[in-house]
């Protein structure tokens, strides 16, 4: 089974160490940096599997299956990543509010030499919502660390999130339910 599987989730995100453990699995994190830069040809799917698989290189187990992700927010084929200070953060919210977009969360498995990418995209509708709303969002919640600025599990997608189409924890950051099949084909 799976929970006996030894992992390492290569990954800072709270998030992503909160999915796994409610998925049930015994997983350690371990973390370095790694430059995020892309080719710019590259569609948003392809952009965040590229970057997963950049993170992954940075890490070698023989024993443990080691996953890293990256989520991005795409806006009418602009990529929208984390920001870099309240001014970002409200520019990127003024885009999404009334629009959808999608959110792509791309995942990399590897263990010794076997490895295994995916993808997995949301669609997420936003409502209308003012400069004040944005401002109180910024303020209260302080998205700095979320791809598009905003997080689904808070706030914003209580209030502002009027439908997604698509996993719900792949917004988040991991497409729990793809990775669980996935893994299957590490056992
Ligand atoms: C869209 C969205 C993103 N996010 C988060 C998930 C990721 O943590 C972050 C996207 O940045 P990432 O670069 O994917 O991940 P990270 O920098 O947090 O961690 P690491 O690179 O070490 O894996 O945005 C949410 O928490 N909720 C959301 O609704």
């Amino acid at each position: 089974m799976l929970q006996n599987t030894p992992i390492i989730l290569a990954s800072k995100s709270p998030r992503r160490q909160e999915l796994l453990k409610l998925m049930g699995l015994n997983f350690k994190v371990e973390l370095k940096d790694v430059d995020e830069s892309y080719p710019e040809n590259l569609s948003p799917a392809e952009i965040a599997v590229y970057i997963s698989e950049k993170k992954a290189k940075a890490f070698s187990a023989d024993d443990e299956i080691i996953i890293t992700a990256d989520t991005i927010v795409a806006l009418n084929g602009e990529i929208l990543g984390k920001p870099n200070d309240k001014a970002h953060a409200k520019e990127m919210l003024k885009k999404l509010s009334g629009y959808k977009h999608e959110v792509y969360t791309g995942v990399t498995l590897v263990k010794g030499d076997k490895k295994i990418s995916f993808y997995d995209v949301t669609e997420v509708h936003c409502k209308t919502v003012t400069e004040r709303e944005i401002d109180f969002y910024i303020d209260n919640y302080q998205p700095y660390d979320k791809a598009g600025s905003y997080g689904v599990q808070d706030w914003w997608g209580i209030v502002v999130v009027e439908k997604i189409n698509g996993s719900y924890t792949n917004v988040m950051g991991l497409p729990t339910e793809k990775l669980y099949n996935e893994l299957l084909k590490f056992i």
